[in-house]
């Protein structure tokens, strides 16, 4: 599905936030990615849907280069790529079915159909209704979105990717900022993305007990190289204090 090569990333400042990372995501993989805070997680998110430019390396997806390709090609690769961010990335000042119905718009030819008149076909309206439903919230549908707490700000998150289909979720740390009942919810939902609906996602976490509970593949970032790649049950004692250092003590998340 992707495969990630010698990927390096120098930010215009000199900071080398990844220092030629190569790894593979089987495709319908749960793949997460550890590592200590500034280990070059969200630069490496990013990189793969270019929202930051690589430095050099190479990233083939669907069996398409992807690292140099511009415009009407990068369109269509981000269409087949979702992404959800830790702050939810909605627009506040829009009810949840608008915020859903925007993601759909990167699968469209004149992007200002919808976006300003807000004259959305029919079949899109059913079809955001569809995926709020996928995601437990229809009933919030015409709220706007800043009246909604933290988890459902996430869960209509998902539901605007499921807008795209996407072949590949990017998740950056998307349980961060929420309390831990309702981070395994959001965890919950987006392994039914990735099992029911075919979804190979690429996951940055924090807490380890998640990743066991969830993935399926892991890798670790330690200040921009990759020092672990396996399943989660490969994490042992020695690799944890590798991967987050010697004074590092796991905490769980219950
Ligand atoms: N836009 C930027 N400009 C310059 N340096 C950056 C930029 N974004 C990130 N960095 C630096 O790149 C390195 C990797 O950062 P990144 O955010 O990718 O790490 P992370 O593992 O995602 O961290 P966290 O878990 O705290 O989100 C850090 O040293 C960070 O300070």
């Amino acid at each position: 599905m992707l495969q990630v090569k010698d990927l390096v990333k120098t930010y215009p400042n000199g900071t080398k936030a990844l220092k030629g990372v190569s790894f593979n995501v089987p495709k319908g993989a749960f793949l997460a990615v550890i590592g200590l805070s500034g280990s070059g997680k969200s630069t490496l998110l990013r990189c793969i849907n270019r929202i930051h430019e690589p430095t050099s390396g190479s990233m083939i997806f669907e069996g398409r280069d992807i690292t140099h390709v511009k415009e009407q090609q990068l369109r269509e690769a981000r269409t087949k790529i979702g992404m959800v961010f830790q702050h939810f990335n909605l627009v506040n000042r829009r009810n949840v079915l608008n915020n859903v119905l925007t993601g759909r718009l990167g699968r469209l030819e004149n992007k200002f159909l919808g976006g300003i008149f807000q004259k959305w076909p029919e079949k899109w309206i059913e079809e955001a209704y569809q995926a709020l439903r996928i995601v437990g919230i229809e009933d919030k549908a015409l709220i706007r979105a800043d009246g909604l707490s933290g988890g459902q700000k996430q869960r209509v998150a998902i539901a605007r990717t499921l807008m795209q289909h996407p072949d590949l979720l990017l998740a950056d740390e998307p349980v961060a900022s929420l309390d831990p009942s309702t981070s395994y919810s959001v965890m919950n939902y987006l392994r039914d993305l990735n099992q029911k609906h075919n979804i190979t996602v690429v996951c940055n976490l924090h807490f380890l007990s998640l990743v066991r509970d969830y993935s399926t593949h892991v890798i670790a970032l330690k200040n921009g190289e990759l020092v672990f790649e396996g399943k989660p049950t490969d994490i042992t004692e020695k690799w944890f204090k590798d991967i987050y250092g010697s004074d590092a003590r796991e905490v769980e998340i219950h």
